[in-house]
């Protein structure tokens, strides 16, 4: 739903929406802004700081530009925003993405460098939180261009059309909120004018090369408001069904799937019969954890695989996972096919997809390689024995480390490792639970409302 900020609005109603937009946010641990000095983040920065003068006003406050080096102008323009922070008495940093560019998806890349830098400079402050000012007209042009994109399938129930989620955990570590995805862009330039206060207007925005821009522009032929809110209602219910049907998957893992050993993912035999949908992105989720795959397998190729198993015995490989149903269950474990060869371990890098790697201080050179063959022995897990060849396919697919004691791996969930939306976190939790990763952070707002369309 759209919600309203006029040119004529008053302290008190700035006062009424400030707090619908920030009150269920905790910035006890600080806030990172992620300013680029267009109207957008400029409008976000002065309403979160007007927000923690009058409710917190011991939380650090980090305004923080990315300057991509993209245009001549780039530097200028964040030295222009860190001299506005100074008058408005906000730290300010600027972090230069000084890689080489690539030779094309340059919006993609810089979007990639964009969000490392802003959690690293959260990081580097001790800030768990970084604030994005997407915008209401942001969220609209992606439904527009992911409804160009999606197929019949996707366009009903899809993942895509819920559009932006209004929170996303980056490296599993830092929490990305945009709290304006309901205010209009018109909205916020009408709130700085007023306040007297100019932005930056960056010609990318309206290049037509890209693809943003030219549904951008399209959207805007269509007549404003009344067609955001239309994709904006669209997306709300893309959101709920979204956000449903990753909590019954989760349900059904929580349910279902338990871990015998390191590395193996039993399945009850029950798991193809629970609800269709559920269960098919359940086994999504599952196989890109068990494969060390950021992307889930295709949704209609799961699906296949799911009847598959209904009717088991079978033994097949999907993203890089085995998928074993016999009568003891259905197993799921990392094929041997393409596992990485031995390599120096470095510190805090993610081996193979699946394990984070963490030194032992002080530990010299390390060498991390799969376990490879180890001997079939046949432990007992309660009443049902796993079947020991199972047990030594999925350990020789295992970090082991050289010399042994010099380093550790801890699970990750490969698929929500990077970016975890909102929408998932759920379905996140239960799997971390089930493969032994470290439990999600503390969340910074209440799930029970928005900012996460729960
Ligand atoms: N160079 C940057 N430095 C810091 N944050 C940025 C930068 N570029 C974008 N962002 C953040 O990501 C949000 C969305 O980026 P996008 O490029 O879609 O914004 P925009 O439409 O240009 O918004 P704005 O008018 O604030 O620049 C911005 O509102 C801002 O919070």
């Amino acid at each position: 739903m759209l919600t309203s900020l006029r040119a004529d609005t008053g302290d008190d109603a700035v006062a009424g929406l400030t707090e619908s937009l920030f009150s269920r946010i905790d910035f006890s641990n600080g806030a990172v802004v992620a300013i680029s000095g267009g109207s957008d983040s400029t409008a976000l920065l002065l309403l979160l700081k007007d927000h923690l003068d009058r409710n917190a006003p011991q939380a650090q406050l980090l305004a923080v530009t990315v300057d991509h080096g993209l245009r001549a102008e780039s530097a200028a323009e964040a030295r222009a925003v860190a001299s506005l922070c100074a008058t408005l008495g906000i730290a300010h940093r600027t972090m230069v993405w000084s890689d080489a560019k690539p030779a094309s998806g340059i919006p993609a890349a810089a979007r990639e460098a964009r969000y490392r830098l802003l959690a690293a400079a959260a990081r580097q402050a001790g800030i768990g939180l970084v604030v994005t000012a997407h915008t209401a007209d942001d969220q609209a042009e992606t439904v527009l261009m992911r409804q160009a994109r999606s197929d019949e399938f996707t366009t009903a129930y899809g993942r895509g059309l819920a559009g932006m989620a209004p929170a996303t955990l980056y490296d599993w570590q830092t929490w990305i909120l945009r709290p304006l995805l309901d205010i209009e862009r018109a909205a916020l330039r009408a709130f700085l004018r007023n306040r007297r206060i100019g932005w930056i207007d960056d010609p990318t925005n309206s290049d037509e090369h890209y693809e943003r821009p030219r549904v951008r522009a399209a959207l805007y032929q269509g007549r404003g408001s009344r067609r955001i809110g239309d994709l904006l209602a669209l997306a709300e219910t893309a959101a709920a069904a979204r956000t449903d049907r990753s909590r019954r998957a989760a349900a059904l893992i929580r349910v279902c799937a338990t871990r015998p050993v390191p590395g193996l993912i039993r399945l009850d035999p029950a798991f193809p019969r629970g609800e269709r949908d559920a269960a098919v992105t359940a086994l999504r989720l599952l196989l890109a954890t068990a494969g060390g795959t950021p992307f889930p397998p295709d949704e209609a190729r799961t699906a296949a695989l799911l009847d598959k198993i209904a009717a088991a015995p079978l033994c097949a490989t999907l993203s890089r996972t085995v998928v074993d149903a016999r009568r003891a269950g259905i197993f799921l474990h990392r094929e041997r096919r393409d596992l990485p060869a031995p390599v120096n371990a470095v510190d805090g890098t993610i081996w193979d997809g699946r394990y984070r790697i963490a030194l032992r201080r002080g530990a010299g050179s390390v060498s991390v390689e799969p376990e490879g063959n180890v001997p079939a022995e046949s432990p007992t897990m309660g009443e049902s024995p796993t079947p020991p060849s199972l047990i030594a396919a999925a350990t020789a697919a295992e970090p082991a480390f050289r010399p042994v004691a010099a380093a550790a791996a801890s699970p990750v969930v490969a698929p929500f490792d990077r970016f975890l939306p909102s929408f998932d976190l759920d379905l996140a939790g239960a799997l971390a639970g089930l493969v032994g990763a470290r439990a999600l952070p503390e969340l910074p707002f209440d799930t029970g409302k928005t900012p996460t369309n729960a």
